[in-house]
């Protein structure tokens, strides 16, 4: 068995990005960019104040003594004119400071008369000036190659003025679920022999997340000939096929077999985390197929931690950007670990970092409250409240 690191070091080398689009602004959310993005202008354009009030040169500013107001400054209609001795300027927030001017007055701080205006003390040393080029210059990567378009990072994308961007294309994903025990949800009350299939309404909502078109969804009967069947249909219409089951080492195991046709290149198999153990990759010419073991915690643990990255590097995203685990201290103790690294499902509530009680890998409740792993390297001594832990989204 190869280790974690092992197989997200293999799983790099052997996803390629599928190419690049060109998309409108508005198509683009939580698309991958294909390019840096590089700012047309500066932001702000012009020095612009931060508050609505009033423009001044402060050192001219007397505490109570009169102002006359010149005329006014609104967002992009600006004052016509430099502020001259005894003068002030009234000015809205985001509005070009006039020529004179080095300081705004909040307004809650001013009195007006007509045309005239005083400032009553208190409005402190701020100058209420948000500087040209102080957000960002011309030319300035906004955003680099790679990066994903999360919904504050679409406003960037949206500072850097440009219409279109060029964005990883997105990839077609054929799941197929294996197992004769499966029917569809809300068939299988009627027998005690069959159960829903659920793992891949997970699997394909994560696919969906990942901006990729399910192409095709897929149950088969652990029988070799429906199998290739299947196998043979989902690479002719997908850049990446995830099976689900029969991964394991059983007699109806069949999930790497029913690609033996199209002489499927292994990239790796079992590795040694919790849950898991039998997760595989392998690679047909440029399309990928990746083997999640059946128990549907382990599916969605392997989907979270496989899958994903394998998405976001098809699109010219980073396999490490879908990886970034970071410390957290829990809120209740966890277990020693075993010889495998172990990956828990825990719930970030109010009281911090709690795994869940049911840590089975065949559970699918407790997934409906699971929203973080928790990454414990194999033989880890239990730990207790307030001990950090690396820890991931889920
Ligand atoms: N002798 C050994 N047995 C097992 C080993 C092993 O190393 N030696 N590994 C165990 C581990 S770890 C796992 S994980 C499981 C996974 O094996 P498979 O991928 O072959 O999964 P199945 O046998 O097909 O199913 C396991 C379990 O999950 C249910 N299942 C399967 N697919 C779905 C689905 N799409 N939706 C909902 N539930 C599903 C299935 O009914 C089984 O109960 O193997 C261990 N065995
Ligand atoms: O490695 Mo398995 O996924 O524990 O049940």
């Amino acid at each position: 068995m190869i280790s974690f690191d092992e197989a997200i070091a293999l799983l790099s080398g052997a996803v390629a990005p599928l190419g690049s689009e060109t998309v409108h602004l508005t198509e683009a959310a939580g698309r991958f960019l294909s390019g840096d993005l590089s700012a047309r202008s500066d932001a702000p354009r012009r020095d612009v104040s931060a508050m609505d009030g009033y423009a001044v040169a402060i050192d001219k500013v007397e505490n109570g003594a009169p102002l006359r107001v010149a005329g006014e400054s609104r967002a992009g209609m600006p004052f016509d004119g430099s502020i001259g001795d005894g003068e002030a300027v009234r000015i809205f927030t985001g509005s070009a400071l006039p020529e004179g001017a080095d300081c705004v007055i909040m307004q809650e701080y001013a009195t007006r008369e007509g045309e005239l205006v005083r400032f009553t003390e208190g409005h402190g040393p701020a100058r209420h000036i948000r500087f040209a080029g102080s957000d960002f210059s011309e030319g300035d990567r906004l955003l680099a190659k790679g990066a994903r378009l999360t919904p504050p990072a679409m406003v960037s994308a949206a500072a850097a003025d440009r219409t279109t961007l060029d964005v990883g294309k997105r990839p077609k994903v054929a799941i197929i679920a294996t197992g004769d025990e499966l029917v569809a949800p809300g068939k299988a009350h009627d027998s005690t022999d069959t159960m829903p299939e659920t793992a891949s309404h997970g699997v394909a909502a994560l696919c969906r997340a990942m901006n990729a078109e399910v192409v095709a969804s897929a149950h088969g009967r652990d029988t070799l000939g429906e199998l290739e069947e299947l196998a043979a249909e989902a690479l002719a219409a997908a850049d990446c096929v995830v099976v689900i089951g029969g991964a394991s080492v059983g007699d109806h195991d069949l999930a790497r077999p029913m690609f033996a046709a199209h002489e499927m290149e292994l990239v790796f198999s079992r590795i040694a985390i919790k849950p898991g153990k039998p997760v595989w990759l392998g690679k047909v010419g440029k399309k990928t197929v990746l083997g999640l073991p059946g128990n549907p915690t382990s599916a969605m643990v392997t989907a979270r931690l496989f899958l994903r990255p394998l998405l976001a590097a098809m699109q010219g995203g980073s396999v490490k950007g879908e990886l970034r685990f970071a410390p957290l201290p829990l809120a209740a103790p966890v277990e020693a670990t075993g010889p495998r690294e172990t990956f828990l499902r825990a719930e970030m509530t109010e009281e911090g970092l709690v795994p869940v009680s049911n840590q089975q890998s065949g559970a699918q409740h407790p997934l409906a409250r699971s929203d973080r792993l928790i990454r414990r390297p194999a033989g880890s001594n239990a730990a207790s409240a307030g001990d950090l832990v690396s820890t991931i989204d889920f």
